[in-house]
């Protein structure tokens, strides 16, 4: 069932065009990948989904148009994690997750009710975090904090989920381990769109990818379809090693093309 859906949306930031006439529609339930070259715009679009940067056209999120919504309520529907999400301040992780509920009005995390306790702590054990509760966040790895940062957006409860980029700074046991996460999020029915370089994790953990191109959307479908030989040669000019394992798309960039 559609939950997010663009219609010749269109952004610039400054003068530059960066999005042209991007229509999609998206799913409950499935796990995006939005993939492309650096420089592309996927951050632009995820920022634009979100209303968090103006653009044309039309954007609906549960039936409502995305102007119609409240800055608030946007903020109940789009859990958003910004890119190399960086936290300067040293408070403790749980407060940081606490933040997560700030769109339900938990603006204190030293005052939070009994749900929005729960939530925090759902959101931590999501993500193996609960042992880093006490500790302040500017004492965590940079893959600890990353982790500490999805907590926060988990706790929002949102039915979108918009990732930048959520496994960047994690060794590999840690990205498959956020993707099968996000994975099982997106099996509760909760759209989880995530901005990735890995081709890999793309193809086997996605239900659908977006692959952006110039501001374009270039192709779009299952992953093996979307990231077929062509648009890898043509959008991200490599080859790529191509295979199934264990009943999962294998793809594994290979050489310049
Ligand atoms: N504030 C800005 N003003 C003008 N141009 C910008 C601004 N921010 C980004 N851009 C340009 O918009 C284009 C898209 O940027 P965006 O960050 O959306 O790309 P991306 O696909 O997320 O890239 P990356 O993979 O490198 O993170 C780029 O050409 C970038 O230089």
């Amino acid at each position: 069932m559609t939950l997010l859906s663009a219609t010749g949306l269109n952004a610039s930031l400054g003068s530059r065009h960066v999005l042209h006439d991007i229509s999609l529609s998206l799913s409950s339930g499935h796990l995006v990948a939005l993939v492309g070259p650096n420089g592309a715009g996927k951050t632009t679009l995820l920022r634009a989904l979100a209303g968090l940067i103006p653009s044309s056209g039309d954007i609906r999120i549960g039936g409502d148009a995305l102007p119609s919504l409240s800055l608030r309520e946007r903020a109940r529907r789009f859990a958003y994690l910004p890119q190399g999400h960086v936290v300067h301040w040293p408070l403790p992780a749980r407060d940081i997750v606490a933040l997560g509920r700030y769109p339900h009005g938990a603006t204190d995390p030293a005052r939070l009710s009994s749900g929005d306790v729960e939530a925090v702590l759902r959101a931590m054990q999501a993500v193996d975090v609960t042992d880093f509760s006490d500790r302040r966040v500017t004492e965590l790895s940079g893959g600890e904090r990353s982790r500490v940062a999805l907590a926060r957006v988990l706790a929002v409860e949102a039915p979108v989920i918009l990732a930048d980029e959520p496994t960047a700074s994690l060794d590999p046991r840690h990205q498959i381990d956020v993707m099968q996460r996000l994975r099982g999020v997106a099996d509760t029915g909760v759209l989880v769109v995530v901005v990735t370089h890995d081709l890999g994790l793309a193809a086997r953990f996605a239900d659908h990818v977006l692959v952006l191109s110039e501001g374009h959307l270039a192709s779009q479908g299952a992953p093996v379809e979307a990231l077929s030989e062509a648009v890898m040669a043509e959008v991200f000019r490599i080859s790529a090693y191509r295979a199934e394992y264990r009943d999962e798309a294998v793809i594994v960039p290979w050489a310049d093309v």
